[in-house]
């Protein structure tokens, strides 16, 4: 799904009411029609329902949004920042029905207590910091106890920069129309957006479908459509035989993560390089992988064999040993196949950037932002890092897999995909191995670095959540992914 700015999101609506063609004003009931739908489908009881609208459209979609609740059977209340306002919602306002209880208000909206707040004070047409009356307002609905949804987008949240103001509004819920926004991606915008969610308005798709835009979402139905099922006459030697070049003393469960994650991948001969230390670990604790073992005790020193293999993973528990380093260096000038760099590699890489210029195109590096940070220098923000993400993938050719709450994938080529899946449960010690183990096993498999990066992370993220509908956030671990990834898969191919 592709994630539009706002006046590309403008344009398609100018393009909808003229070509459809639908006056303004019922494209606005249509899109109040469908916030009502999501709304009554949340709220089943009638409750007490307090709208805040602002003089624009998105003040408009909040009075047309009242009257439908209240047709609904919902008691509501308006309160509005001034009588006049644009076009359609001056149409709107003299649409409300009696029995709307109205209430012009400058600064304060007066006492709240109970029932759910619908924000539509501002919407994508914010275009400066809000202050004065209008921060009072804000202030007030962050106060309110009761839950908060905001139309469109939270009134003094940007669609596509950075907050710039103290006053914005926290809401419980977003619900977004047609499109989420970037916004919605950026970790430091939760507290503001809450969940969000996306109702359809009926812009013009095909429009939508021709306009340029570099960033996406990644739906179960791209993964479904790209995620490539065994052929009738597969074999073990043509699923892919792929490499986890992983572990040190102390470091092993991360090499035993990435390889049974592997297997869970589909990976059809595994062979993980270890260093003695780990020979008997991982033999004991992975028998359907080989291992390829060091001479050296603790950490890897030398170099590995990669002949016959059709893929690579570098990192898991590697360890930054400076003899490591000189081995990694080795390994990167000796890659012919596609390859992951995960963890103690990309830290390894940080340190030594010149290694850089030797990794191949198109290998995939998987940072968490502090990593990413030490590859690529501190970001001020979500926005910032975004695009210094971007270049660097750019730049260097190679597929960034950023890791976070909502975990975004760059190719090479400027574009960038947000994934959809996932939850707070998997920021535990050995999620990111385990991603390392998935996305090897894909590559292994024929699939493209940059499919293999946005697969890997879709199904890592699914098995994350059907391990957290079983067993909660609070107690699901590495291994819960991994036992859950037949299931993720599994919810992929079923059509
Ligand atoms: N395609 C769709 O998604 C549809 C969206 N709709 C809704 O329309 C809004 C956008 O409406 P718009 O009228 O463009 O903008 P707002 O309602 O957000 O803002 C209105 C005016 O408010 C002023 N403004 C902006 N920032 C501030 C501020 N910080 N403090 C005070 N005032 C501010 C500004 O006017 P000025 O004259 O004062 O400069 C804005 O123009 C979208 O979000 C949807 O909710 C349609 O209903 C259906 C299609
Ligand atoms: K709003």
């Amino acid at each position: 799904m592709k994630i539009l700015s706002s006046s590309q999101i403008r344009d398609a609506d100018k393009h909808t009411i003229e070509n459809e063609p639908i006056e303004s004003i019922d494209l606005m009931e249509r899109a109040s029609a469908s916030f009502s739908k999501w709304f009554i489908g949340e709220f089943p009881g009638k409750c007490k329902v307090h709208v805040v609208s602002g003089k624009g459209n998105n003040g408009g979609d909040g009075l047309a949004v009242a009257r439908i609740l209240k047709r609904n059977g919902y008691e509501v209340k308006v309160y509005t920042t001034s009588d006049e306002g644009s076009e359609d919602f001056n149409i709107n306002f003299h649409r409300l029905p009696e029995g709307i209880e109205r209430k012009v208000v400058d600064d304060s909206l007066g006492s709240i207590e109970t029932g759910v707040l619908i924000d539509a004070l501002f919407g994508s047409g914010l275009d400066r910091p809000i202050e004065g009356r209008y921060a009072k307002i804000v202030k007030e609905i962050n106060q309110f106890a009761g839950q908060v949804v905001s139309i469109d987008i939270p009134s003094g949240v940007y669609a596509d920069n950075p907050v710039d103001g103290e006053h914005v509004v926290e809401a419980t819920h977003t619900v977004s129309f047609q499109l989420p926004k970037l916004a919605f991606f950026m970790a430091e915008n939760e507290k503001f957006v809450g969940d969000w969610h996306v109702v359809d308005i009926g812009l013009d798709q095909n429009f939508i479908d021709h306009t340029d835009s570099r960033i996406h979402m990644v739906t179960l139905e791209d993964v479904r459509s790209y995620l490539k099922k065994p052929a009738k006459f597969s074999h073990k030697g043509n699923m892919g035989r792929s490499m986890l070049i992983c572990g040190s003393s102390g470091k092993m469960g991360a090499c035993i993560i990435a390889a049974r994650a592997a297997l869970r991948s589909g990976a059809g001969l595994l062979t993980c390089y270890v260093p003695a230390v780990g020979e008997n670990i991982i033999q004991t604790a992975v028998p359907e992988a080989m291992a390829m073992v060091s001479t050296f005790q603790d950490y890897h020193v030398e170099e590995a064999n990669f002949k016959g293999m059709d893929a690579v993973g570098i990192g898991p528990g590697l360890g930054t040993e400076d003899q490591t380093e000189m081995a990694l260096r080795k390994w990167i000038k000796q890659l012919e196949v596609p390859a992951v760099i995960d963890a103690d590699g990309l830290n390894m890489i940080s340190s030594r950037p010149d290694i850089l210029k030797h990794v191949p195109e198109g290998t995939i590096f998987t940072p968490h932002p502090k990593e990413f940070s030490r590859l690529a220098g501190e970001a001020e923000d979500s926005f910032k890092r975004l695009e210094m993400a971007r270049e660097y993938a750019k730049k260097h050719k190679v597929i960034i897999v950023l890791k976070g709450a909502y975990t975004a994938v760059f190719d090479t080529e400027g574009s960038v995909y947000f994934n959809s899946t996932g939850n707070p449960g998997m920021a535990t010690g050995g999620s990111g191995d385990a991603l390392t183990g998935i996305i090897t096993a894909l590559l292994g498999q024929g699939y493209s670095s940059k499919w293999a990066a946005i697969v890997g992370v879709f199904i890592h993220g699914l098995a994350g959540d059907e391990a957290a509908e079983d067993l909660g956030c609070i107690s699901m671990t590495a291994t819960d992914i991994i036992d859950y990834l037949p299931d993720a898969f599994r919810h992929v191919e079923m059509r």
